[in-house]
């Protein structure tokens, strides 16, 4: 059966998840702020500011109109940039259908709560946690749209909802795993983000694949430890929506949080960072969420701690490396059979 969708964001990610909704069979409506965009998505079938490469079937239609997108929708996917959604949605509330299922696309933390995203929908919407989902995964928008082979993980505390979104994004392409974990989920998204930043700013200052591995593989166990003392699943975050995304962020040069923490590497400023990278990299303001988190929940997270100093207050990356090698050492492994939460 055709499943209506709203997309509410017609950025990089927002425009490929809508060729992989049409392509599964969807129609949807794509729903960009500027009338200029939406007039080149409809006119050209190609997003000419994010993904001009893309061709669009005719069952994606773009609008401005929230309203138009939202109505008799089965699904609204929220792909806007992490720190803009609250605001949004507290506007769009009252435009949807009670049957709507709300699925977020982001990897971020938002700023001033340490929310994750599923948080920031149900208590903007008052949607029950059975009609939020997450999607998650190594899911690079530039290979989205060449339909190269890629997997996710559609995560919701309910089986129906899980079910549903899978089948609305299920091609031959874009293979969908369901996971009740929404946590580890979010998680494992919002934290790559930030490791994927140091991995940048390593690359950057040219300090070799052992570095860019030591990063990942610790940067994982902070995710976890995270995750754990939040409630997750750790096998979560050893999976797509963990270690596979990590993987795929750090090593891609398709990844603008990668790009970012390069140029920083190289010895740019935030600012002219911020420049060269134009799109959303979340991992730049996430970086404060996670690390609030990590108070919040008693979790040290040394590298995301690190990757903040950098960004928010001017740390020179060289000596953020040397402290980070100069730490005390300790035991790698978890204790006990449980994860520690101390570094
Ligand atoms: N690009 C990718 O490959 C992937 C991105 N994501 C996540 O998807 C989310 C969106 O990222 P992208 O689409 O890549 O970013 P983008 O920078 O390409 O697009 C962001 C979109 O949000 C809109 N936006 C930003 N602030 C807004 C505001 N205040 N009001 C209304 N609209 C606003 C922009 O106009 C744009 O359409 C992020 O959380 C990102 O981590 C997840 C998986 C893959
Ligand atoms: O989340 C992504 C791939 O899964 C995209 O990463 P960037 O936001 O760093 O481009």
């Amino acid at each position: 059966m055709s499943r209506r969708v709203a997309v509410y964001g017609a950025g990089s990610w927002g425009t490929a998840f809508s060729l992989v909704l049409a392509d599964a069979g969807c129609e949807v409506t794509l729903w960009g702020r500027r009338q200029v965009l939406v007039d080149a998505i409809n006119d050209t079938r190609g997003n000419p500011d994010y993904l001009p490469q893309v061709r669009l079937p005719a069952t994606v239609r773009a609008t401005t109109d929230p309203a138009q997108a939202a109505h008799d929708a089965d699904i609204a996917v929220l792909a806007v940039s992490a720190q803009s959604v609250r605001p949004l949605l507290e506007a769009w509330a009252g435009l949807f259908e009670r049957r709507t299922v709300f699925v977020s696309l982001m990897k971020g933390v938002e700023l001033g709560t340490d929310k994750l995203m599923s948080q920031v929908i149900a208590e903007t919407t008052g949607a029950r946690a059975d009609r939020v989902a997450v999607v998650s995964g190594p899911n690079l928008a530039g290979e989205i749209v060449a339909r190269k082979p890629a997997a996710s993980v559609v995560a919701c505390p309910d089986d129906t909802t899980a079910a549903l979104v899978r089948s609305a994004c299920h091609t031959p392409y874009f293979r969908p795993y369901t996971n009740a974990d929404v946590v580890g989920c979010e998680l494992g998204g919002a934290v790559k983000n930030v490791i994927a930043l140091a991995a940048g700013v390593a690359d950057g200052m040219g300090l070799g694949d052992n570095a860019k591995a030591a990063l990942l593989t610790r940067g994982l166990a902070e995710a976890t430890r995270l995750g754990v003392a939040m409630g997750a699943d750790p096998l979560t975050l050893a999976g797509l929506a963990g270690m596979g995304d990590l993987v795929a962020t750090c090593s891609s040069t398709l990844s603008r949080n990668h790009t970012f923490g390069a140029c920083l590497g190289r010895g740019l400023s935030v600012e002219e960072a911020r420049t060269r990278t134009r799109q959303t990299a979340e991992g730049v303001a996430s970086c404060k969420g996670i690390t609030g988190l990590g108070r919040r929940h008693r979790v040290d997270l040394p590298i995301a701690e690190t990757v903040a100093d950098i960004i928010h207050h001017g740390r020179d990356p060289e000596e953020a490396v040397h402290t980070l090698m100069s730490r005390t050492t300790k035991p790698e492994n978890l204790r006990n059979g449980r994860a520690s939460t101390s570094e």
